[in-house]
């Protein structure tokens, strides 16, 4: 008889035989997470309980553990808080933990596609659309159906965009879609169908993607193709999702299929900072998470370690105001501070005075700006406070303005780049030729005509062209063209030859070139840090640089600049003191939410979010007076804040110094003798 020697399992490592001392920096539920070893599991958390830490802790605790990091998987919301996450893993570990996978789900989508492009029928060059082309796209494909200059009232870009993708990211049929959100335009219901097939027609005839056919082709490919996600799923030995509450139905679907095999997935999220659902997301993916994943083991972190007990009590205020309920209250055992402030000026000027003088005063008693931000609703409810800021020469960042990406000047400069990576993207030639003089729509469509049966797309000199006006400036792009497509260059040194061959367009069609011309020159500083042209672009669609990064990058020098930012973009940041602005009925919540309570109660969301970015101390301030191009009008300050009452918030009253000064001159006449 053979004898066959079973060997000892080796014991589970315990949380004591880890480097890392993870019982000493982790309460018990962000442990139970950190260590949960197999099949699903669903963290719900409040604000500020932790989730990031706990996440960090889990990846270093699974590379310690001995898993290959690569076969570990976390998808977060930006590629920002992705690379974060792992830098700080590696700082508790090692260096290991930055090689595990990280990113958003658009990017590891991508990177999925772009391998197996062949078995979707796309080239593996295929190039992503942003928003912003995919409307170029949608106006373009609108003017050759001839329905841009229709009569009735047809939907703009805007809309016909996000008709697309609500039936798309929602599965339904477009007409459903009409009816359902749309209905005054049902009329409109067959030419808007025909925009719908020909951006459709478009994008695969041009190899291109949008942000929504990044997940739909990828869950059809792995959906369709059973080797290809056994391969991928197998590799994807432990799967992470951050901010859950905020993906949509496409991106659950997907979190699914990546963690088909082992079914080792954790997601995190906080169903109260759901803040997304313009976008597609939608915050039942959480309540649904033990449905779709069966044996779901639920841990809830409850204790906040971020912030004062008072700025806890008006946290839980606002989400008590909703009409959705939670069943959530945030507790800290933080040191006490004070109440949040409530801070009426008379207009939104001496609201900036306000701010920019507390800040001065703050730094003053040693607080350095960057522990400090101010947060708004919308981009331009800043507007006057950066005027305020830049006269008292604060240095400031401000983060979910436009995109440094998306700005005319770039996006040519960029156009060019995706003409060589992609000789069939139509748009990209469209703005390219032109910038050219005396090349209109018409002509583009002719040149481009030529250019798709071209031995060489690149080698523009068109004989039967030579009469007309732009030969010489066509010859001249020509040369650029070819000129990079022949010689090996790294990736700054092509952007610098397409730099200087646009400074003159630049200077030629806009005003303020001066400006836009150093935003070029930090284009170039930028683009060192690419591999490729094509990686390049993938990266600048998927992840597109804020102008934030490039003005730290210059002012890095300086003192840390103070902090602007939308509510959407503080998402997972947090300050000592933080300041609200604009508190006002119409902007939060928005002038559109207000009919409807669903919407409403993501703008109450939208606040609890900012008002639990603050570590120390908390102020919500409006002015009571607006200035319009009609007149100045009185304001109502946020429904939501004038629920509080002074157990809550201490109203602040902002005095001039002069008045100060009569005042404490009255007080001196009255005293006796
Ligand atoms: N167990 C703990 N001990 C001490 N500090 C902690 C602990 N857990 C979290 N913290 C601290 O609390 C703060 C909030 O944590 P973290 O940012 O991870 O929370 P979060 O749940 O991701 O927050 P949010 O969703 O509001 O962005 C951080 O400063 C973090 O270092």
């Amino acid at each position: 008889m053979k004898k066959f020697v079973l060997q000892k399992e080796e014991p589970r490592k315990r949380p004591e035989d880890y480097s890392i001392p993870y019982a000493e920096l982790l309460n018990q539920q962000q442990m139970d997470a950190v260590f949960h070893e197999k099949g699903p599991a669903l963290v719900v958390a409040g604000a500020g309980t932790g989730k990031t830490r706990t996440l960090v802790h889990r990846v270093a605790r699974l590379v310690e553990s001995g898993i290959n990091p690569s076969n570990i998987l976390l998808l977060t919301f930006t590629r920002r808080a992705a690379k974060e996450m792992l830098r700080r893993a590696s700082n508790i570990l090692d260096e290991r933990c930055k090689q595990v996978q990280g990113g958003t789900f658009h990017f590891y989508c991508s990177m999925l596609l772009h391998r197996y492009s062949d078995a979707i029928g796309y080239p593996s060059n295929f190039t992503i659309i942003d928003t912003a082309d995919a409307l170029e796209v949608i106006q373009f494909v609108r003017t050759q159906l001839n329905l841009h200059k229709k009569k009735k009232r047809f939907p703009n870009k805007n809309t016909l965009l996000n008709m697309i993708s609500t039936s798309k990211n929602k599965h339904l049929d477009l007409r459903i879609v009409l009816l359902e959100e749309y209905p005054q335009f049902l009329e409109q219901e067959e030419k808007i169908i025909q925009v719908a097939e020909a951006y459709q027609e478009y994008k695969e005839k041009n190899f291109v993607m949008d942000f929504d056919d990044l997940l739909i082709n990828t869950r059809d490919l792995l959906a369709k193709n059973d080797d290809i996600r056994i391969k991928i799923a197998s590799r994807n030995e432990y799967v992470m999702v951050d901010e859950f509450q905020d993906t949509n139905k496409l991106q659950a679907e997907l979190t699914e299929l990546f963690s088909s095999v082992h079914g080792n997935i954790m997601a995190v999220g906080d169903d109260a900072q759901s803040i997304y659902s313009f976008r597609g997301a939608d915050h039942q993916n959480i309540m649904d998470f033990p449905e779709r994943f069966k044996g779901t083991k639920l841990i809830k972190l409850e204790e906040n370690y971020r912030s004062t007990p008072q700025i806890l009590q008006v946290a839980n205020n606002l989400l008590k105001q909703a009409n959705f309920k939670f069943d959530k209250e945030l507790y800290s055992n933080n040191k006490e501070g004070e109440l949040p402030a409530l801070v009426q000026s008379s207009s939104e000027h001496d609201q900036s005075r306000f701010i920019t003088q507390a800040l001065l005063q703050l730094r003053e008693q040693g607080k350095e700006l960057n522990e400090m931000a101010v947060l708004f609703r919308n981009g331009r409810d800043s507007f006057d406070l950066e005027v305020e800021l830049n006269r008292k020469n604060i240095p400031f960042v401000k983060y979910g303005g436009q995109k440094f990406t998306e700005a005319a000047h770039i996006k040519d400069v960029l156009a060019h780049v995706r003409v060589l990576v992609n000789p069939m993207d139509t748009i990209a030639w469209n703005r390219v030729l032109m910038l050219l003089d005396g090349i209109g729509p018409k002509t583009a469509q002719d040149l481009f005509e030529w250019i798709q049966l071209a031995k060489n797309p690149y080698q523009l000199d068109l004989s039967d062209t030579t009469s007309k006006s732009y030969i010489d400036q066509l010859k001249e792009l020509s040369k650029l063209l070819v000129d990079i497509k022949e010689n090996d260059r790294s990736v700054s040194k092509v952007i610098e030859l397409i730099v200087n061959y646009y400074r003159d367009f630049c200077k030629d069609r806009y005003d303020d070139y001066p400006k836009r011309l150093k935003d070029l020159e930090a284009f170039v500083n930028v683009s060192e840090s690419f591999l490729s042209l094509p990686k390049m672009l993938e990266e600048l669609a998927l992840d597109p640089i804020t102008a934030t990064a490039v003005d730290t990058e210059q002012k890095t020098k300086e003192e840390a600049p103070l902090i602007l930012s939308t509510i959407h973009s503080a998402k997972g940041l947090e300050w000592k003191h933080v300041f609200i602005i604009q508190c006002l009925d119409g902007i939060i919540p928005s002038a559109y939410s207000v009919e409807d309570e669903e919407q409403l109660d993501e703008e109450l969301r939208l606040l609890y979010v900012a008002a639990t970015r603050a570590e120390e101390m908390l102020y919500f301030s409006y002015p009571v007076l607006a200035q319009s191009a009609y007149g100045d009008y009185f304001t109502q300050p946020s429904r939501f804040i004038t629920e509080m009452n002074e157990e809550l918030v201490e109203e602040w009253k902002l005095i001039e110094e002069e008045q100060q000064q009569q005042l404490d001159e009255g007080d001196q006449k009255q005293l006796p003798g």
